[in-house]
């Protein structure tokens, strides 16, 4: 047996969902480029459920069954009241409430094509019910209910801030999910095959997922990239930083990645929009220290920006805190999170693969009072 240590390299499964081939991202054959120039999130959403674009009638049946179904159980909600909430990891709430929604569901354990489909479209739709809520029941508000006359995005950011969004607003944010909304077979996106492939339930493929998104080398970096950003303070003070981390082999959140080489087609859409959104709100200077970062990380050590690094200050100029910054990440991916599971169910089989076993060799027991 050979092992390859992070499964580098490993084919491990099968998909029609997204593909990552030459430094280019497909979602169903579709660049991901003419994606997030052209569609909007709730269509993409359709096409990694159906592996096609819907049509004008599909795509508003779609935002009707999210619209119906954006509201989470009180039970669920009065839960926020209960726990000590402002020292909680939103991530944790997150995953810990996604569970929570399984309770409350009469279809929680009925394995049918339609039950699973339908808990798609339920987690697709209280995900962000369910972070927004959190946000606002921290800062001691009431949670604000979705509006059904508003898009995906556009509700997001009405029940985060209270407030309806400006068109520019919507527009990054929708741009934002559908660049994030699958990944072939990344972390936590092989967590939840691995999980449903027992064939366990779709909450607990969503639940295994959140943990393994929740981590910095994964979604968790975003968060860490705005941390870095807020350490750094100023222009003037970029080039000392980074090179004091790199010379000390402290990795630079937001850089890198497993399977891209020459640089990760998501992070131009991002920069394009990170400039815009902070000119507009006056705080051009992250954008600045963030081109200053990604000259002298990819200069010296070649590594280009993934997804992560640029959506900090998108998610920063979008008044979002930026613990809120990964579970944004979770409520776009939990499109692709449940494509996947679907894709998994409909031709399964247990994925259990082989340790080479490095420890001793064999021993003979010993009684305790002899050890
Ligand atoms: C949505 C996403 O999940 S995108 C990824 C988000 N994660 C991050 O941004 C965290 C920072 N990046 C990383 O940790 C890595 O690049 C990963 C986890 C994304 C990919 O990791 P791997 O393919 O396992 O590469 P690995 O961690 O082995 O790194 C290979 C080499 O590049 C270096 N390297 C990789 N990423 C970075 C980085 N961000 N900063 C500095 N050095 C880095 C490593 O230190 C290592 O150097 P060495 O060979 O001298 O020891
Ligand atoms: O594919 C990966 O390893 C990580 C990633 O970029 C993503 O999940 O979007």
């Amino acid at each position: 047996m050979t092992t390859t240590k992070g499964l580098e390299g490993i084919v491990a499964a099968e998909t029609s969902i997204s593909s990552i081939i030459d430094d280019t991202l497909t979602y169903v054959g579709y660049d991901i480029d003419d994606l997030a120039n052209n569609a909007g999130f709730e269509e993409v959403v359709y096409l990694l459920w159906h592996k096609r674009l819907p049509n004008a009638t599909e795509l508003a049946e779609l935002k009707q069954q999210l619209a119906d179904n954006m509201a989470v159980p009180q039970e669920v909600l009065n839960h926020f009241k209960t726990f000590p909430i402002n020292d909680v990891h939103p991530m944790t709430a997150l995953r810990t409430t996604v569970s929570m929604l399984a309770l409350y569901d009469d279809a929680a354990e009925d394995m049918s094509d339609e039950a699973n489909y339908l808990k798609a479209i339920k987690l697709q739709a209280k995900m962000p019910t369910l972070v927004t809520a959190f946000s606002r029941v921290r800062q001691g508000l009431e949670p604000v209910a979705p509006k059904a006359d508003l898009g995906y995005a556009a509700n997001f950011l009405y029940m985060l801030h209270g407030e309806l969004p400006q068109d520019i607003e919507v527009e990054a944010f929708d741009k934002a999910l559908v660049l994030h909304a699958d990944h072939e077979l990344n972390a936590s996106t092989f967590t939840a095959r691995v999980c449903v492939a027992t064939l366990s339930d779709i909450y607990s493929g969503v639940v295994a997922a959140i943990g393994a998104l929740k981590g910095p080398l994964h979604g968790g970096a975003n968060e860490q990239v705005m941390k870095m950003l807020t350490e750094i303070g100023t222009l003037d003070n970029v080039d000392a930083y980074i090179k004091d981390k790199l010379d000390n082999k402290v990795k630079i959140m937001g850089f890198g990645h497993r399977v891209y080489r020459k640089g990760d087609p998501r992070a131009k859409h991002l920069r394009e929009m990170s400039q815009k959104l902070t000119t507009l709100n006056g705080e051009s200077k992250l954008y600045d220290m963030s081109i200053r970062i990604e000259e002298i990380v990819t200069g010296q050590k070649n590594l280009p920006p993934n997804v992560d690094f640029y959506s900090a200050s998108v998610y920063h100029s979008l008044k979002i805190d930026h613990d809120l910054f990964t579970p944004i990440f979770a409520v776009s991916r939990v499109s692709g999170w449940s494509a996947h599971i679907l894709e998994q169910y409909a031709n399964n089989r247990l994925i259990r693969p082989r340790a080479e076993y490095v420890g001793p060799g064999m021993q003979k027991y010993i009684p305790i009072e002899e050890r």
